[in-house]
């Protein structure tokens, strides 16, 4: 709605308003004003237009109050124009009524009754021109009725002349209503005055509820922002909080550390100390306070501090570098300082300043010095033999191999000689590991002795040792190193109080002749040197292809033993010793064969050497010792009494620790009487170990068992050795007894036994008799004990027993002993 017709509107509905709600008051003034007029002139009315001018006043007095009630009671409907005409119309009537009760009168010339209808017109029609000037239609319909009716009774009476009266109401009725329409103008300006206070009051009224609003949402607008504010406050007072935490714990981790921390600004040319932790102050022996700050010239001088500015600028320029430097401390120790020097940059990614960590690395350097040298010492460990510091087997295949590279460079030849000690085994037993190893040094230091500089000398283990030979000439070059190194071993070496004669064999292999790689070297190398034990040891000898088929022959061989042990596949077979005077059979020698499975029976030449070699001889001896115990007793039970069982003992049971007490437990554990057996020693055994032979040759002999000494005179027999020895029979080796009756040399020698024998009060006996010749010669010379084939093979137990059985003589009554 337009300001100008809202403003009407009101207006017009306080018009409507003050037009009807005068309604009470007035319509009780008119019926009370025509009751008393009524009751005052009642006698000069006439009696119709009284009766419809009351009906026509009761009627319109009526209407306006229920109209008046109406209005009242519908709020919503009041600015209808309905009730305006409605009140104006019932108005209209109350007129009328008037007007009625006017033309009621009779005596209308008669002036009491006249004046009074005047003064009552000219009150109501005053009142009226009051009460309805609001609306002037309304102010007609009531009050012309009313002038028309008195002006007509006026001039309808003649008695009097009433014309004054006339122009008088004529007067008033154009006075009441000017006045009545200045009033109804007076009226709306008013209304119009207070519907414009209203508007202003209205729209004052909205102004303040827009400026309240705007306040409000002013301050609910401050209200948040004041919240945000707060907020972000409390989240930067959070954020500083935790930066100050996060400084504090960066500054404490800084300070935490030994390496020194610093970092400095180059936005200026100054390259001012930003920061630095305890440890780098420490270091220039000031507070962090005196540092930050200051720039390098301003705390070394200007050339240290020149220096340093260089390096921060080469940093600046080219990236993080570290730098490794000695400096000294206040307090003046020196320390080794690695410094990584970083350039740092700012929000805009521009670099500004340098970040240095130095760290004392002092320790870290030596513990690297030591880890190289221990690492060294390792390698040095891993490719050499801590014993004899000779280069082991694995810097020797290395070796080998890159020599065997140089070699094809230069078509040159190569030679590997494999060392091993004969009988070594026998020494690291009966004297001991220490004299063992102290052995080994002394050969390792000949065996280099004995090649040149150039050439390799490596230990592989145990008593094995390989040279490596490079530009060698031809193969007789190979051959004179062998030699040489036989050579080496010639010399008796002393340890301690010990006095060792020792000798070595030696295989040589050569390339490109035995091999074009490494392994295939050394594995001929060490078939050459089985060849040259076989040989007889002591001896060098180069690789031939059939080395390597006896080599694996061995090996296989050494297989089989173990199986042979598993599967029981040994015997044991006797041959008689006799005494050639009366051919009876005074003892048994106990000899080994193998049954083999597949070739039958094997001879103990066949594998002696390797069970020997491989330790396995002294299970096998054990055994041995036992079946002969045994035998011995069963054919005791048979009725054989008189009888020595020999027993073959090879040097590597004698030097077994555990010897003496195996062979008196198989004795004992057989039942046997100690007397009746007989350990062969052979004189070998004696000259190499002496000290050992003696201690256990003393067990036997207080145990009650004899010993023979085998194969005697192919040694360096001395008679100075042999009264050292508790020894009870010699036994003449079967080469001097062979050609006893046409080499006089032999006969020299048996006869020279015989008689050492005698003289030391010895038995002696002599080995393979075969002729009756051989056994005359010896009974001659003085020996009468003897086995052979002249008297018998080896025969299996119950073949010995017949054999003696058949000899009745020699079933003697009463033992030997
Ligand atoms: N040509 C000829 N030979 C004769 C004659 N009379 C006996 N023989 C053989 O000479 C060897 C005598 O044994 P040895 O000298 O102790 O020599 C033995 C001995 O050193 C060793 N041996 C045998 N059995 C054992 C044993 O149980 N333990 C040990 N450690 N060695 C044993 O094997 C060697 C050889 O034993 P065998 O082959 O049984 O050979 C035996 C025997 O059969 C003969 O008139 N003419």
């Amino acid at each position: 709605m337009g300001e100008q017709s809202r403003r009407q509107a009101y207006i017009q509905a306080r018009q409507l308003e003050d037009f009807i709600g005068q309604a009470p008051a007035t319509n009780a003034a008119t019926l009370a004003v025509w009751l008393i007029f009524y009751i005052g002139l009642r006698d000069n009315m006439a009696a119709i237009p009284l009766i419809l001018s009351g009906l026509i006043m009761f009627v319109a007095c009526a209407s306006r109050i229920l109209i008046w009630h109406s209005y009242q009671k519908q709020p919503e409907t009041r600015a209808a124009e309905s009730w305006r005409w409605r009140y104006t119309i019932a108005t209209g009537g109350i007129g009328v009524a008037w007007s009625l009760l006017y033309f009621s009168l009779l005596d209308f010339q008669d002036l009491s009754v006249v004046a009074p209808v005047l003064m009552l017109f000219f009150g109501i029609a005053g009142t009226a021109a009051i009460a309805l000037s609001s609306y002037m239609p309304a102010f007609m319909l009531y009050s012309y009725p009313q002038i028309a009716t008195l002006i007509a009774m006026i001039l309808a009476q003649t008695q009097i002349n009433l014309s004054f009266l006339m122009f008088t109401v004529l007067i008033y009725a154009l006075l009441i209503t000017l006045y009545a329409r200045q009033m109804g103008q007076r009226n709306r300006r008013q209304l119009a005055l207070s519907a414009d206070n209203a508007g202003l009051v209205h729209e004052l009224g909205e102004e303040v509820e827009q400026r309240e609003a705007i306040i409000q949402q002013r301050t609910q607008a401050l209200r948040d922002s004041n919240l945000q504010l707060e907020r972000q406050i409390q989240h930067r007072e959070a954020a500083e909080k935790a930066v100050q935490v996060q400084y504090t714990l960066l500054r404490s981790v800084l300070n935490s550390t030994t390496d020194l921390i610093y970092y400095k600004d180059y936005r200026n040319e100054d390259g001012l100390y930003l920061g630095c932790n305890q440890a780098f102050a420490d270091f220039l022996g000031r507070d962090i306070e005196q540092i930050t700050g200051k720039n390098d010239i301003a705390l070394f001088g200007q050339v240290t501090g020149g220096l340093r500015r260089l390096d921060d600028r080469e940093t600046m320029a080219n990236g993080h570098g570290t730098q490794e430097a000695w400096v000294t401390y206040p307090d003046g120790h020196k320390v080794l300082l690695s410094t990584l020097r970083t350039p740092f940059r700012d929000d805009a990614n521009e670099i500004v300043g340098v970040l240095a960590i130095a760290r004392d690395i002092t320790e870290q350097k030596k513990s690297e010095q030591t880890l190289r040298r221990q690492q060294q010492a390792l390698q040095h460990l891993a490719h050499h033999d801590q014993l004899t510091g000779l280069p082991n087997r694995l810097k020797l295949i290395e070796t080998v191999g890159k020599a065997i590279g140089e070699a094809i460079d230069h078509g040159t030849q190569l030679a590997v000689l494999f060392v091993d000690l004969d009988h070594f085994k026998d020494i690291n037993d009966s004297l001991g590991h220490t004299i063992g190893d102290q052995l080994l040094v002394a050969i390792s230091q000949r065996l280099k002795k004995s090649v040149r500089a150039a050439d390799m000398v490596a230990r592989l283990g145990g008593d094995e040792f390989t040279v490596l030979i490079r530009d060698l000439k031809d193969e007789q070059g190979a051959i004179e190193v062998g030699e040489k190194i036989l050579d080496a071993f010639r010399e008796a070496v002393s340890i301690d109080s010990h006095t060792l004669k020792i000798t070595g064999s030696v295989g040589i292999s050569l390339y490109p002749r035995d091999g074009d790689d490494t392994e295939t070297l050394l594995r001929n190398a060490d078939a050459a040197m089985y060849r040259s034990k076989r040989d007889g040891r002591n001896a060098a000898r180069l690789y031939a292809a059939d080395m390597t088929e006896q080599a694996m022959a061995r090996l296989a061989l050494e297989s089989q033993l173990h199986e042979a042990i598993r599967n029981e596949e040994f015997t044991v077979r006797y041959q008689p010793q006799v005494d050639m005077r009366s051919g009876s059979v005074v003892g048994a020698e106990a000899l080994l064969r193998w049954n083999h499975p597949m070739h039958g029976l094997i001879g103990p030449d066949q594998f002696i050497d390797v069970a020997e070699d491989t330790g396995l001889i002294i299970d096998i001896g054990a055994w041995v010792l036992e079946q002969a115990c045994r035998q011995r007793e069963a054919w005791k039970r048979a009725g054989i009494m008189q009888l020595t069982m020999a027993v073959n003992i090879s040097a590597r049971q004698m030097l077994d620790p555990r010897f003496a007490d195996t062979v008196r437990e198989k004795v004992v554990s057989a039942g046997c009487n100690p007397h009746e057996v007989e350990l062969e020693i052979t004189e070998g055994l004696l000259i190499q170990h002496p000290e050992n032979a003696r201690r256990t040759l003393q067990t036997f002999r207080d145990m009650g068992i004899q010993v023979a000494v085998d194969d005697f005179g192919t040694g360096y027999s001395s008679l100075a050795y042999l009264k050292q020895y508790p020894i009870s029979k010699l036994k003449i080796d079967a080469s001097f007894v062979r050609d006893i009756q046409h080499d006089s040399n032999d006969q020299a020698i048996a006869s020279a036994v015989i008689a050492l024998g005698r003289s030391l009060d010895l038995d002696v006996i002599a080995e393979g008799v075969e002729t009756g010749e051989q056994s005359a010669i010896l009974i001659r010379h003085g020996c009468f004990l003897a086995q052979g084939y002249l008297y018998s093979r080896s025969l299996d137990a119950a073949g010995f027993q017949r054999f003696v059985e058949q000899r009745s003589g020699a079933v003697l009554p009463h033992p030997i002993a």
